[in-house]
């Protein structure tokens, strides 16, 4: 249905009938290089495999400036332009980011967001700044984003290139998924049919590809459940995957002896139990093994629950972990290598 609101009718000269107009903004060029002083450089504020993306101020009706995020698409990726506004336009969820408009005019391919003020997640683990009960917060926050994601509409979404970098971060800190341009559309909600698709287009940017797609090209929320829990593992090392499956990190450690140095000592072991057991299910190679998102976010409120309470109790001391986990990862991308 939505797709036919980007068809280009010829006749009527009309591009964007109806609903998505509708649901969302449509902005001119003009407005759009006003608000970033013309694609200056300097707004600049991240760059993506299909974008760049600006920040840039427009004005209410009132007169009153705000503050919004403009991805500007490079050329040849219309459809990911496409299918991110047809995708957030269904979405309303604190968890989710938001779109306020887009434009798309001749080449220029243009989706307009609210602003994140703290940028994307990857970068807040990279200065280790974020302290253990944040980054429980942050962990929740997703969980409850990709629950309303796989369960909360007539047709479940996945995400599919869920990673640090594209969990944005508001100005109190607060989570929101973003970077919808790969997701998918899966069955009807309560279908456990997995959807067949060939995805093998994201798989350079994706990375984090669990085995069942390359097995069978099987797409279902589990998808989204894997590569959650290689998040739940970045947040915890503060490393990217990859970094440590190249410098032998993983499978021949525990966890326990890669946790952030600027974490290492806050964590209660209550708190880590609980958080350990759901991140390794959250790995499983049997993605029916793998819990559902709306278990995961329960978990990890009662890991968040357990280390509060620890905290009344120990206010003087570090914590020491004493269990060793060995997570044995086999990602999908890797098998196909
Ligand atoms: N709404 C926003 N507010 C603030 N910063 C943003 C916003 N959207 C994107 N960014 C910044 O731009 C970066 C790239 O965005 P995004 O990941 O969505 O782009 P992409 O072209 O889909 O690329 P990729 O798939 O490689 O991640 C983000 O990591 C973030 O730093």
């Amino acid at each position: 249905m939505f797709l036919k609101c980007f068809g280009h009718s010829s006749s009527s000269q009309r591009q964007y009938p109806t609903i998505i107009e509708e649901l969302c903004h449509q902005f001119s060029l003009a407005d759009l290089g006003k608000s970033t002083n013309n694609f200056d450089q300097n707004r600049v504020i991240g760059r993506g495999a299909f974008s760049t993306v600006y920040k840039g101020c427009l004005q209410h009706k009132d007169g009153s400036d705000y503050t919004v995020a403009l991805k500007r698409f490079h050329e040849g990726y219309s459809a990911v332009f496409k299918k991110e506004i047809e995708l957030l336009c269904q979405l309303r969820h604190p968890n989710c980011v938001s779109l306020i408009g887009f434009c798309n005019h001749e080449k220029e391919k243009i989706i307009v967001y609210e602003y994140m003020s703290n940028g994307s997640l990857d970068r807040h683990l990279l200065r280790g700044k974020l302290s253990w009960k944040k980054r429980v917060e942050i962990c929740i926050g997703v969980a409850c984003g990709l629950h309303y994601l796989h369960a909360g509409a007539k047709r479940s979404i996945f995400h599919c290139i869920l990673r640090a970098s594209t969990i944005l971060l508001d100005e109190d800190k607060e989570p929101k998924l973003a970077g919808f341009g790969l997701s998918i559309q899966g069955p009807q909600f309560n279908s456990k049919k997995p959807k067949q698709i060939n995805a093998d287009h994201i798989m350079d940017t994706l990375g984090y590809m669990p085995l069942e797609y390359v097995m069978n090209g099987s797409v279902t929320d589990k998808w989204d459940v894997f590569s959650f829990g290689l998040v739940l593992l970045r947040v915890v090392c503060g490393m990217d995957y990859f970094i440590m499956a190249a410098e032998r990190k993983l499978m021949e450690k525990p966890v326990e002896e890669n946790i952030d140095s600027n974490i290492k000592g806050k964590i209660a072991p209550e708190c880590w139990q609980v958080f350990i057991d759901i991140m390794v299910r959250c790995l499983e190679y049997e993605p029916d093994e793998r819990p559902a998102m709306g278990e995961v976010e329960v978990e990890l409120e009662h890991a968040l629950s357990l280390q509060e309470q620890a905290d009344i109790t120990n206010t003087d001391g570090d914590y020491n972990l004493l269990s060793k986990t060995i997570i044995p990862i086999a990602r999908g991308s890797e098998m196909k290598e």
